[in-house]
């Protein structure tokens, strides 16, 4: 299995200042990364710092098994920016954004090809929009506009699809729509990190679970293994009589992350649902 990328007590931060601090992740081809943490923890400086849009300060980042400082293949990087839905003052349709996905594959002057024309068409169907083409952005709601962005994505095929909360924001069905077009992306092998507040819409997608706290990872490891961690969490607290938590009490609805199975996991954050 190729190592996509390798982060080795890397930090990353803003003018100098550490805001994850001495992260190391390895991922493989293939892998679905869902990225947890409570507000501010990080995340997004996270998935910022791989994509080389922020300070990387210290430690290694490796992309495709190159140092991060010489890797110039950045078009097999793909992202998908938190909270961006497309302007309404900019009249484009769902065609011509998607286009610009292959801008960085040819010479600035060089039309696009039949090649182009046909990754486009398949970014569309692969997210459900291949009818909605001619369409004029600002009409598209919400959820159909991050379809949008995650198909301009693909049309430069990348080899790791990067996403900052692609799910937050919207409302329900459009969030299962986008939740089945991510299930479709993991099914084909589409190695994916995905940040998220709404673990429960990518049930049976994630094969593995990142948790971003304070700027640094306190968890890594499998959905089932953050199950069982929690659940041992929960059991010391109570076996000691400090703390005791239940699922159905209070406060175990306020745990953040729950002590259920995953697909009773509750990580949705109500402030992320309205944004
Ligand atoms: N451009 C920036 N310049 C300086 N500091 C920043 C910048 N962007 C984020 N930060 C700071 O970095 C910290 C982590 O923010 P980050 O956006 O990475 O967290 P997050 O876990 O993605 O949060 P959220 O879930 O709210 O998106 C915050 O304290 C934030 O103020």
């Amino acid at each position: 299995m190729e190592t996509v990328l390798a982060l080795r007590s890397a930090s990353f931060g803003y003018a100098g200042n550490p805001v994850v601090r001495d992260a190391s992740l390895t991922v493989h081809s293939g892998e679905v990364i869902a990225v947890l943490g409570p507000n501010g923890s990080g995340k997004s400086t996270l998935m910022r710092g791989i994509l080389g849009l922020n300070d990387h300060l210290s430690g290694d980042l490796d992309l495709f098994g190159i140092p991060a400082a010489s890797f110039r293949e950045r078009t097999r990087l793909g992202y998908v920016p938190q909270r961006h839905t497309l302007s309404t003052s900019v009249r484009a349709t769902v065609r011509e954004i998607v286009e610009v996905g292959r801008l960085p594959h040819r010479p600035w002057w060089r039309r696009a090809s039949a090649q182009d024309h046909e990754l486009i068409d398949r970014a569309l169907a692969r997210v459900g929009l291949a009818d909605r083409e001619r369409a004029d952005v600002s009409t598209l709601s919400g959820g159909q506009q991050r379809r949008v962005l995650i198909a301009r994505a693909l049309a430069g095929q990348p080899d790791i699809l990067i996403m900052d909360e692609p799910t937050a924001g919207v409302d329900t069905a459009s969030q299962e729509v986008l939740a089945e077009v991510l299930q479709r992306l993991a099914a084909s092998g589409v190695t994916m990190i995905i940040v998220t507040h709404e673990i429960e819409a990518l049930r049976g997608i994630v094969t593995r679970i990142v948790e971003v706290s304070h700027g640094r990872i306190a968890f890594d490891g499998t959905p089932s293994d953050l199950i069982s961690r929690q659940g041992r969490r929960i059991l010391a607290a109570s076996a000691t009589g400090h703390h005791h938590v239940d699922d159905d009490s209070p406060e175990g609805k306020r745990s953040p992350y729950g002590a259920g199975p995953l697909d009773e996991l509750d990580l949705r954050d109500k402030e992320h649902r309205h944004v």
